[in-house]
């Protein structure tokens, strides 16, 4: 059976670090899946007019995940929908109870790799102060046991294009749903 029937309208929540590939990777995933896509920080910027680096300025990281929150939460009473999350959203636990309304993904980046993808990142509110590897390697060292939650972790190299990755996901994700009968063994003549 199609990938898209099996997974019944079943929303893909893409988690990990800033510069993991999640708006990216997730944009491929839905045209191939014939899936919506929505990008929780593209929603909150919309709704309010302004920069997700001019929220965390003007009102604070709190009140930004009081809008993240609140965006997933209507986000998660739809279905066929890849979405992009914020690499903070798996922070908060309420926000683990609407992911689980659907599969999670985890893109696993190596930092060096991140590194490299937000070296001249200037919209990234949490990367501006400190030295981004280190700063990168303090906001994982906080953040590894919440992405490894996720239902799915793909691991990816820096040679994996954006299509590469959404294929490597395609193989994956039948490994995490329920098998269909034609996959089942035959049953033996009792
Ligand atoms: N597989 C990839 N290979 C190379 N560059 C990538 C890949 N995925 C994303 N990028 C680049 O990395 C940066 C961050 O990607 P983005 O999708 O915004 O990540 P996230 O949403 O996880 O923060 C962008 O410049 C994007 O073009
Ligand atoms: O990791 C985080 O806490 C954040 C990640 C960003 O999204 P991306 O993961 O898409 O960069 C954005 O939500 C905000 O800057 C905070
Ligand atoms: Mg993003």
């Amino acid at each position: 059976m199609e990938l898209r029937n099996r997974l019944g309208g079943v929303n893909i929540y893409l988690v990990g670090m800033m510069g993991s590939g999640k708006t990216t990777t997730g944009k491929v995933l839905a045209k191939r899946l014939g899936y919506g896509f929505v990008d929780t920080d593209a929603v909150i910027t919309q709704v309010r007019q302004q920069s997700i680096r001019e929220i965390f300025a003007r009102e604070g990281e709190a009140y930004f995940r009081q809008l993240e929150q609140q965006v997933l939460a209507e986000v998660s009473s739809y279905h066929h929908l890849v979405v992009a999350t914020g690499g903070g959203i798996v922070l908060s636990s309420l926000n683990w109870s609407y992911l689980r309304h659907g599969i999670v993904v985890w893109l696993h980046v190596p930092i060096a790799v991140l590194c490299e993808r937000l070296a001249a990142d200037a919209e990234r509110p949490l990367l501006q102060e400190q030295p981004l590897e280190e700063r990168l390697n303090q906001i994982m060292a906080d953040r590894h046991a919440l992405y490894a939650q996720a239902d799915l972790e793909v691991v990816i190299r820096q040679t994996d294009t954006p299509a590469k990755v959404c294929d490597r996901l395609w193989e994956a994700l039948p490994s995490i749903l329920k098998p269909i009968a034609s996959d089942a063994p035959p049953k033996e003549p009792c």
